[in-house]
């Protein structure tokens, strides 16, 4: 689904930098007693991207990685060290960011066009219609629209989650697992399309995912979290799937490594 920004006052478009200096996130918040399991969470946390990048961020179940963009999101707080998009210090959601989620969730009494104007109420009727022409045409959803949301298929709806989180122009996009829910051919087509979106308009993008591959060719630099730290940050051009395969556990055949679950490293 995608969250509307509380805030929609459309952003200006420019590709935000985005900060991470020693960010710390505990679910139960204090120190685990003597012989207990540590409190989940992620940190701390160094990462820093750098404007009109796309980051893939990968790593096993429970390493952190939904946690870490609801941090970036600001739907948490951490309780120790800062994020700052655009150099500004993150306090809660803000109008640069937009999170595309799983599961889109737009709303079924708005046509496809009501659906992605909702973050764009602060403009003028002309302006707005145009933004959301501009980006149903980037999404490949010119002429639809007119058209409700039942009357779509997963990966149009998707398309459409992404037509309104572009629409307000963020200066960071933020995609978890966006197109998970969908089919082989799909999920690899709107992989493509969301590639060649960031060719034209180099906004920056941090993209989690739990498929390797998708990962390794979609991004221009891969981060893969283990047990809520960084355990990977490289360029994927010089990045193999094998290193990627021993985040995960998996050995050079495939099978489960003796650290973690393989469940979900395809
Ligand atoms: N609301 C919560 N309360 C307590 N612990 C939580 C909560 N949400 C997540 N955790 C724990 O925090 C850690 C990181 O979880 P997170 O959901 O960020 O992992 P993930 O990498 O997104 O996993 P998945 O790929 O399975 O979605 C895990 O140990 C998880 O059990």
């Amino acid at each position: 689904m995608t969250r509307p920004i509380p805030d929609p006052t459309p952003a200006s478009g420019a590709a935000a930098s985005l900060d991470l200096d020693g960010v710390t996130f505990r679910f139960h918040g204090r120190a685990a007693p003597a012989g207990a399991l540590p409190a989940a969470g992620v940190g701390p946390l160094d990462l820093h991207v750098t404007p009109g990048e796309f980051l893939c961020i990968v790593g096993p179940s429970g390493s952190g990685k939904s946690t870490l963009l609801n941090l970036l999101s600001g739907f948490l707080t951490p309780q120790r060290g800062e994020i700052r998009v655009g150099g500004v210090p993150l306090r809660g959601p803000h109008r640069q960011l937009t999170l595309v989620q799983q599961e889109p969730a737009l709303f079924p009494w708005l046509t496809v066009a009501g659906n992605v104007a909702f973050g764009l109420r602060g403009l003028r009727r002309p302006e707005r219609d145009a933004r959301v022409q501009e980006a149903l045409g980037l999404v490949g959803l010119d002429g639809y629209g007119a058209r409700r949301v039942h009357e779509l298929s997963g990966g149009q709806r998707q398309r459409v989650s992404l037509a309104r989180a572009l629409a307000v122009r963020p200066g960071l996009l933020l995609l978890d697992e966006p197109f998970s829910a969908l089919d082989v051919q799909t999920r690899a087509a709107l992989g493509r399309e969301l590639r060649g979106i960031w060719e034209r308009q180099r906004i920056t993008v941090v993209f989690v995912t739990h498929h390797l591959d998708e990962a390794l060719s979609l991004g221009e630099r891969v981060v893969a979290l283990r047990d809520g730290q960084v355990s990977l940050d490289e360029a994927s051009a010089g990045l193999s799937r094998a290193a990627l395969d021993a985040v995960f556990g998996v050995g050079p055949a495939g099978a489960p490594g003796p650290a973690r679950t393989a469940a979900h490293a395809h």
